[in-house]
């Protein structure tokens, strides 16, 4: 029996963790569970599975669960994060948390020998170095879930990754992936949530429209496989059957192919390294999709694409500064204080004001990201 937390079970990822854990009672268990502020789901969860360790983020609403559930073990903050990602009897943490706030759990895990299954990404953008350095020195797996490294990771299976020639990291194009620059004026957020092929979050759904996402990938694949940004080509494949590829030194190329359900990439990362049957997924019938397109981004329509190769080739703090910025005009852009076309010249102008630091340790990392999302409020004038 697999014995897992899951930081952010309130959301896209979390929800569909538990489904996945539900489907197989006799080989996984969650034993502790973290919440941001939707303690009404928190709530439901339990009703579907009896969970030991919850952690939300606010004092308040771990009063009202632990008064309501004095069996349990409830808690809160940052510190409440940590206290559920390295517990004893925990194997795996699978973390689902949407941003920044999922690195500080992650590093504590790490030290505490879990295997990590990350789904949030952030995580490896602001702090690939300090991550992999410590994947190798407590000798943990690190397990991806996104489903583009998901795909690679599987691609990848019994290969020697010296013989890599390149990654083809594969993208939907995001909501406005037929629209033309100046189309992108004034686009509504309605129309940016609206998300061709998959249902996500409302953070990781714009970043598809802007492409902050797939740039967030490209630097999450070059800390996950150890290539070079070179050897990372993203490829606009609007049908998302191939969920991404690998091309070898003799140009074959293995990829990983699948109805686009998140199910699957969650599962794999928890029965790695067998297969199960995947409870209500369906076979992809690719009579009935006919036709796989591809094409070229193009890098002047989606700019946060070549901000993010440029901010990990620079490396140090540069991606944090970009995925801070971003995560601050991201959010913005949902409270309708900004345009679309906004967010990505926000984070162009973060990068170019910021201070660079060439290895920077946790601390300057957490001074860092508020650094950026400050510098975008006060360019808005929010702050
Ligand atoms: N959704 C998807 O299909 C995919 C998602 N990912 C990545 O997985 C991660 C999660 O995405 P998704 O599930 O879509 O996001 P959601 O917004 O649906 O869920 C985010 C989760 O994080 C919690 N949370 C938010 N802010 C905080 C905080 N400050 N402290 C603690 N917990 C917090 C939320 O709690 P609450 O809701 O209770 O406030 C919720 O449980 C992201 O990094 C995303 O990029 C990657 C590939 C696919
Ligand atoms: C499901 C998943 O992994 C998302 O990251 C998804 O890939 C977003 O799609 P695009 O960024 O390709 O639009
Ligand atoms: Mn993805």
């Amino acid at each position: 029996m697999k014995k897992i937390t899951v930081l952010g079970v309130t959301g896209s990822i979390g929800m569909q963790t538990v489904d996945v854990v539900k489907n197989h009672p006799d080989k996984f268990k969650i034993v502790a569970m973290s919440a941001g502020y939707n303690i009404e789901k928190v709530e439901e969860i339990l009703k579907i599975i009896d969970v030991k360790y919850i952690c939300v983020v606010n004092e308040e609403d771990a009063d009202y669960l632990q008064a309501k559930y004095p069996n349990k073990y409830i808690y809160h903050g940052t510190d409440g994060l940590v206290k559920i990602a390295v517990l004893n009897e925990v194997d795996i943490v699978l973390n689902a948390i949407v941003g920044f706030a999922g690195l500080v759990p992650t590093i504590e895990a790490i030290k505490a020998k879990k295997d990590i299954a990350l789904a949030n990404k952030e995580t490896l953008v602001v702090a690939g170095h300090i991550i992999t350095k410590l994947v190798k020195e407590y000798d943990v797996a690190l397990l991806p879930v996104d489903s583009e490294h998901s795909a690679i990771f599987q691609s990848l299976n019994g290969e020697n990754k010296k013989q890599i020639k390149k990654i083809i990291l594969t993208a939907s194009g995001g909501s406005f992936r037929n629209k033309t620059r100046e189309e992108l004026i004034g686009v509504s957020v309605e129309e940016a949530l609206n998300h061709p092929n998959w249902s996500m979050g409302a953070k990781i759904t714009i970043d598809s429209a802007t492409l902050f996402n797939k740039g967030l990938e490209v630097i999450e694949a070059k800390w996950l496989f150890d290539v070079s940004y070179d050897q990372i080509e993203v490829l606009i494949h609007p049908e998302s059957i191939i969920h991404s590829m690998v091309e070898f030194v003799d140009t074959s190329i293995i990829g990983q192919l699948g109805n686009p359900d998140m199910r699957l990439p969650i599962q794999y990362a928890l029965t790695y390294p067998q297969r199960d049957i995947l409870f209500g997924g369906e076979s992809l019938d690719l009579a009935k999709v006919a036709t796989l397109t591809f094409k070229k981004p193009d890098f002047k329509r989606f700019k946060a694409l070549a901000l993010a190769y440029q901010a990990g080739r620079d490396g140090g703090s540069k991606p944090c500064v970009l995925n801070g910025a971003n995560e601050q005009a991201n959010e913005l852009f949902r409270r309708g204080k900004i345009e679309f076309l906004q967010i990505e010249e926000l984070v162009e102008k973060a990068l170019n004001s910021h201070r660079f630091i060439k290895d920077p340790t946790l601390q300057q990392l957490i001074e860092i990201d508020a650094w950026a999302r400050n510098f975008v409020l006060k360019e808005i004038g929010e702050n």
